[in-house]
């Protein structure tokens, strides 16, 4: 388990009556809706297992009703697991005192959630500074810090106002402030920005971006957007009905997923952007020259094309000064082919002149994943009456316990997400949709 800022093996949450015996019995391998069906039960997050590097920015993705929101906070227990091992920087989380629980979520763990969580009647720089306050910082030293994040946040000048004064973008500025002004070793972001316009949602990805590389802090964050997943993630866990399919770099979901449903996922994304080099080098032929032009390997394919245009000669493509192998013209355009599959022959010419212009729009479609797989899990994913949430630890005193493990906000959320799930199919242009 060694050196992990977090370490997870084997973990489940079940939500239902006797839900540990489940665990175990063939039961556990039931499909969501059959399982409920049959006991009652949710199996939430079904045996996952990873491991998020020391300042490793970590995306869990997956659609509405998939398990991201359990999973992450069953990270500091703010939902208890049923079963399965966690470690936080080596230490086991499951055993840990409520005490000991209470001082992981003050100082080491802090969470941003999509519902800002501010409170109200408190200024910007009381709120920044709550998780101090708790803590028991003085005034003053609270102030000063509060303060500082602030504006490293770019809320300068805001301090004296009240939440309500500021936009979305805004009071979600304050959260992540309030986040990091513990200094925390870990930040857990649940659909921060789901509920944000998509130029502020843009801005503020931008935002998490830059201060990653500013406080280089351990982050895991909780998405519904691929397209947020692949700008943020440095790796990628995808889930489905509460299983990990594939945990893997932008670069390997794309170049190489697991199965069929990794794959519609990525479809329409733009492999040009994402594969590198190195991704798609190869040996060079014997007679194949080696006089071309030089690219390091971490050139993503579309940067290499004005190379690959001005010489005919392949790609030299070197990694600490060793030559790594080379790309061919050839070579680039096959990679950029959405998938390896039967190579379509176009019709000949004189058929395709005789067919009427909306005829390539009538050829068979295949379903998008993406939206069959969501009917599948958010059909089976009632919302969540608020009263349910009595099984899980209520807020607390600090500013992560405040926020409720499941309430109605949440249940409002699930229910946006879930519309916005389906969206992201369309609008990032499943076939026959473009
Ligand atoms: N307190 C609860 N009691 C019973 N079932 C629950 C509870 N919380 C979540 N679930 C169920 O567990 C499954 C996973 O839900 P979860 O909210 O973790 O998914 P999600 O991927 O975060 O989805 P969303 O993005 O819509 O929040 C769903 O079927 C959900 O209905």
């Amino acid at each position: 388990m060694g050196t992990a800022a977090i370490d997870v093996r084997g973990l489940w949450k079940i939500f239902g009556p006797k839900a540990d015996r489940i665990i175990g019995s063939p039961d556990a391998d039931l499909e969501p809706a059959q399982l409920r069906a049959k006991t009652g039960c949710t199996a939430a997050v079904r045996d996952v297992s990873f491991e998020v590097r020391p300042g490793e920015v970590f995306v869990v993705m997956g659609l509405s009703g998939s398990g991201k929101s359990t999973l992450v906070r069953c990270l500091t227990r703010l939902i208890e697991p049923t079963a399965g091992e966690l470690r936080i920087d080596g230490q086991d989380v499951r055993a840990m005192s409520a005490k000991q629980l209470r001082e992981l979520r003050r100082h080491r763990v802090s969470m941003v959630f999509q519902h800002f969580g501010l409170l109200p009647h408190r200024k910007v720089v009381d709120n920044v500074g709550y998780g101090l306050e708790i803590q028991g910082v003085g005034k003053a030293e609270r102030h000063e810090k509060a303060r500082s994040i602030l504006s490293l946040v770019g809320l300068e000048g805001h301090e004296d106002s009240y939440p309500e004064q500021l936009s979305g973008g805004m009071q979600q500025r304050v959260g992540l402030a309030r986040a990091l002004a513990v200094d925390p070793e870990v930040l857990l972001f649940d659909e921060p920005f789901s509920a944000l316009d998509p130029l502020i949602r843009r801005d503020m990805q931008a935002e998490v971006i830059r201060l990653h590389r500013e406080v280089g802090k351990t982050m895991v964050f909780i998405t519904h957007d691929l397209s947020e997943a692949l700008k943020l993630g440095e790796r990628i866990a995808i889930m489905r009905a509460g299983a990990i399919v594939q945990v893997g770099t932008p670069e390997e979901l794309v170049g190489a997923p697991a199965d069929d449903y990794v794959a519609d996922f990525v479809r329409d994304v733009p492999r040009a952007q994402v594969l590198s080099l190195r991704w798609i080098s190869r040996a060079p032929e014997p007679d194949e020259p080696l006089d071309g032009p030089e690219l390091p390997a971490d050139t993503v394919i579309h940067d290499a094309v004005p190379a690959a245009m001005a010489s005919d000669r392949p790609i030299r493509v070197v990694a600490d000064g060793e030559l790594v192998g080379v790309v061919s013209r050839v070579d680039l355009l096959g990679a950029v082919r959405p998938e390896p599959g039967p190579v379509v022959v176009a019709a000949p010419i004189e058929q395709s002149a005789e067919k009427p212009a909306e005829e390539p729009a009538e050829e068979p479609v295949d379903e998008p994943a993406g939206e069959s797989g969501g009917s599948e899990e958010s059909g089976g994913d009632e919302p969540v009456a608020s009263g349910e949430a009595g099984e899980e630890e209520q807020p607390g005193e600090d500013a992560q316990e405040e926020q409720p493990a499941r309430n109605e906000g949440d249940t409002s959320a699930t229910a946006e997400a879930r519309t916005r799930g389906g969206a992201w199919v369309a609008s990032t242009g499943a076939p026959g949709e473009a």
